[in-house]
């Protein structure tokens, strides 16, 4: 694997001659950023952007990799709805990306990775058959499995309960560490946990947030977490901390 680059996204997004935002937001190597902001602001779009994604707008502005290498093929993205294939089993359907490219899946690893996301006794079921949780951790374990410099997560913990939540956030941690990644999350929470930056996105630009001075992930309980959680969520709400 190449060395994980850092990224930046600069210029203006419009849909339907409408400016969405204006952005130069740099995302560090090697890091995790979560990117927060109201809904509709653009995050999913900041994502489809530098995956080169259709996105519905318009983009008028420049998108570089630190190494002026090209970003195809280093990123595993795993976007909001969970994308898994209905005729597929569980394992086949986090087993795909290999499928696609034509090369032999490694269904030892696989099975590992459907352990680590406790899928391990659904493995042989079509997505139909789970929940929304089991469903999200299915497409978090294709995710990860995808093993890339560079990971885009958007809400990737939004249908999980509060348990699993932090033990899925805490396996991300751990194998993507030393990733550049690129989080959306609506959970204040979850950035104070996760983030090595925070950025928050407006129509006007993306807003760099202090994070609290402990290495990530971060106990829940940490002081300094609850008091990053509290004062991002009085910003966002737009009322005093
Ligand atoms: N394919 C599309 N065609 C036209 N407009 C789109 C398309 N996708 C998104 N938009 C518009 O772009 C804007 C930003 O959408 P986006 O999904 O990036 O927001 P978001 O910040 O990720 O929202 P949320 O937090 O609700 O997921 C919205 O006004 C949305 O209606």
């Amino acid at each position: 694997m190449t060395p994980p680059p850092a990224l930046r996204l600069a210029g203006q997004h419009r849909v339907d001659a409408r400016r969405l935002f204006d952005v130069d937001m740099t995302l560090a190597a090697g890091a995790w950023t979560c990117l927060l902001g109201p809904s509709g602001v653009g995050k999913s779009t900041v994502l489809r952007l530098l995956l080169g994604l259709e996105t519905g707008g318009a983009f008028d502005g420049t998108i570089t990799a630190s190494d002026g290498q090209p970003l195809a093929g280093r990123i595993s993205y795993m976007a909001q709805s969970d994308l898994l294939l209905p005729w597929l089993t569980v394992i086949d359907n986090i087993m795909i990306g290999d499928r696609l490219r034509g090369a032999t899946p490694d269904r030892d690893r696989a099975s590992a990775m459907l352990a680590r996301v406790g899928l391990q006794d659904h493995a042989h079921k079509k997505p139909a058959a789970l929940s929304g949780g089991m469903r999200q951790r299915a497409a978090l374990a294709r995710t990860l499995l995808e093993d890339r410099a560079v990971v885009f997560l958007d809400e990737p913990f939004s249908a999980l309960d509060a348990g699993t939540r932090a033990a899925m956030q805490e396996l991300a941690a751990e194998l993507l560490h030393g990733r550049t990644v690129l989080l959306v999350t609506h959970d204040p929470a979850e950035a104070a946990r996760l983030a090595d930056h925070i950025l928050i996105l407006s129509a006007t630009g993306a807003q760099s947030w202090p994070v609290p001075a402990l290495p990530a992930p971060r106990p829940v309980s940490a002081p300094e977490v609850w008091a990053c959680q509290s004062a991002l969520l009085s910003h966002l709400r737009g009322v005093p901390a």
